[in-house]
Parts: C-alpha cells; sequence; structure tokens
C-alpha cells in the first residue's frame, strides 16, 4: 500500500493506494501531523510499502512529519521536489525553486490530463492560477489570499465580525446580497475569488481562444465551480502529478 501526501499550509491531505484496488483505499483531510498519525494507525489492515509526499511546508516541519512517518510505519518516504523541467512542462519561474510545489505538482497533472493548453485554479490557504501553453511552457501565474485567509483577516482585523462555522456555511447557499454580518463576509469573499477566477479566465481567452482546459482543485474549489461550467474539477491534481514526480516501481 502507498501513502500518499499533500502538505498544504493549512491542512494535510492523505490518501492510500492499494496496488489491487482500483482508486484511493482510504483518504482524508486532518489539521495536524499528530492527528496523521492517528487516523493512519486506526485504520484496519494498514500495511504501508512506500509513501510520497509534497510538502509547501518548512524543511524543520516537513522532515519531522517524515521522520514522525518512518518511525511509525517503517516506510521510507518520496519528497517531490523542484525541477526546471519535467514530462513536458517548463517551470516558468526566473529561480524555479521558488514556485511552490504545489503548484508545480498540479500543473504536471494538468498538462498531463489537458495534453494542450491549460489553466490550473487551486483554491486552498492561498488561492493560486498558473498557465501552461500548449508546448509546455509555464507563462507563469498569481497568487492571492484563500477564502481561509480573508475571512481570518477580516476577524483579526476589525471588532465586530464574528461568527462561527455553521453560521458560515449556511451564508453560501446564496450569493445575494447578505443581510447579516456572516452573509456580507462569507458572500463577499466568495465573490471575490470569483472575480479573481473570471480575470484569470479572461487571460487565458486573450492567449489561447477557446481552445484551452480549466482546472479547479484546492479544498475550496467548489465555491467556484458553478462560475466556470467549463472547468474540470479535479480534487486530487496535486496527487496525479505527485505520481509522476515520484514514480515509486
Ligand atoms: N474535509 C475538509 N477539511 C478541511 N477543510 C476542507 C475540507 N473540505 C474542504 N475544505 C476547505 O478547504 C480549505 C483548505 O484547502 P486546502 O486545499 O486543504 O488548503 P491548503 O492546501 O492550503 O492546506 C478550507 O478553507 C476549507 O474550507
Ligand atoms: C502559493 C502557496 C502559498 C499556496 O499554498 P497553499 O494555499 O496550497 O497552502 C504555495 O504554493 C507556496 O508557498 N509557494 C511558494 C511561493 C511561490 O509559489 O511563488
Ligand atoms: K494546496
Amino acid at each position: 500500500m502507498i501513502l500518499e501526501l499533500d502538505c498544504g499550509n493549512s491542512f494535510i491531505k492523505w490518501r492510500v493506494l492499494d496496488v489491487n484496488k482500483v482508486g484511493a483505499s482510504a483518504e482524508g483531510v486532518v489539521g495536524s501531523d499528530v492527528a496523521l498519525i492517528e487516523t493512519l494507525e486506526a485504520l484496519p489492515g494498514l500495511l504501508l510499502t512506500r509513501c510520497r509526499m509534497v510538502s509547501v511546508r518548512a524543511p524543520e516541519e516537513t522532515n519531522k512529519l517524515i521522520a514522525a512517518l518512518e518511525e511509525a510505519f517503517g516506510v521510507t518516504v518520496c519528497c517531490a521536489v523542484s525541477s526546471r523541467e519535467m514530462a513536458g512542462v517548463r517551470n516558468g519561474y526566473e529561480d524555479f525553486e521558488r514556485l511552490g510545489l504545489d503548484r508545480w505538482l498540479a500543473m504536471l497533472g494538468g498538462f498531463k490530463l489537458a495534453a494542450g493548453p491549460c489553466l490550473v485554479l487551486d483554491f486552498g490557504t492561498a488561492a493560486t492560477a498558473d498557465f501552461i501553453a500548449a508546448d509546455g511552457e509555464h507563462l507563469g501565474g498569481f497568487i492571492c489570499p484563500g477564502m481561509p485567509l480573508m475571512r481570518n483577516q477580516l476577524r483579526t482585523h476589525t471588532r465586530k465580525i464574528r461568527y462561527d462555522d455553521a453560521a458560515a456555511e449556511r451564508a453560501l447557499e446564496r450569493l445575494s446580497p447578505g443581510r447579516t454580518t456572516v452573509e456580507a463576509v462569507e458572500r463577499g469573499c466568495t465573490l471575490m475569488i470569483r472575480g479573481f477566477v473570471l480575470t484569470q479566465l479572461e487571460l487565458a481567452r486573450a492567449y489561447w481562444g477557446d481552445d484551452f482546459t480549466v482546472f479547479l482543485t484546492g479544498g475550496d474549489a467548489d465555491l467556484v465551480w458553478d462560475a466556470v461550467p467549463q472547468a474540470r474539477l479535479v480534487p486530487d491534481l496535486v496527487f496525479v502529478g505527485l505520481a509522476m514526480a515520484c514514480p515509486l516501481s
């Protein structure tokens, strides 16, 4: 069984692949290293042989998690690393190592699935957009605050914006102008993210006309999905790229 991990700034996404099965045999989202190890230890019949990981966290944090996994499960961990070029995609950053590894892997996955020009949009702690041309050239991208950062900034820097998660979820059933604080904030931030998406689509059209694929991924991708009906929602896009960057024979 192979353990796959995507360590973002807020959450660790994990899944277990069983060579004898199609798709993941178990998967989840956890908030900490400890929660990850506990969750995995509670899985019946887990026999890990390999592990591959991508992390956008600090090296010390990532190394600590790797050590904990090796100790708990006796597996060696293959970590995705930056590269200038892979699977036909050329990293467009001036300094290729500075491009977030989650972005790089989602790009590799997107270009493989699209086999043509694509726009990769990822909605996590940050929202990111990356443009990959038909020849695999990464034209660059954009980073802006994602939903968690936008709502936290409003809460931290105001006195009167306070509400709970359940109210936030209810507020997003519609996007009409808010009549309560929670509606006004949740819908306002959602519209900002959607505005970001529409601007990326305009740019993609300017480059490629109508001939491109849009990928949506990240924990908040479903907040924008209905604004981009032509997009492909691929929650595991980073994992698609991870398997390419860390092939395990
Ligand atoms: N099961 C889940 N657990 C936690 N967050 C989730 C879950 N499903 C969706 N989300 C949303 O995903 C967002 C975080 O996205 P994610 O891609 O995990 O971020 P990051 O990669 O930066 O850690 C949160 O704002 C939350 O609203
Ligand atoms: C842009 C990001 C913060 C996104 O992280 P996430 O929201 O997935 O946790 C991450 O890809 C990152 O730290 N990138 C390094 C900076 C860059 O890509 O230019
Ligand atoms: K991410």
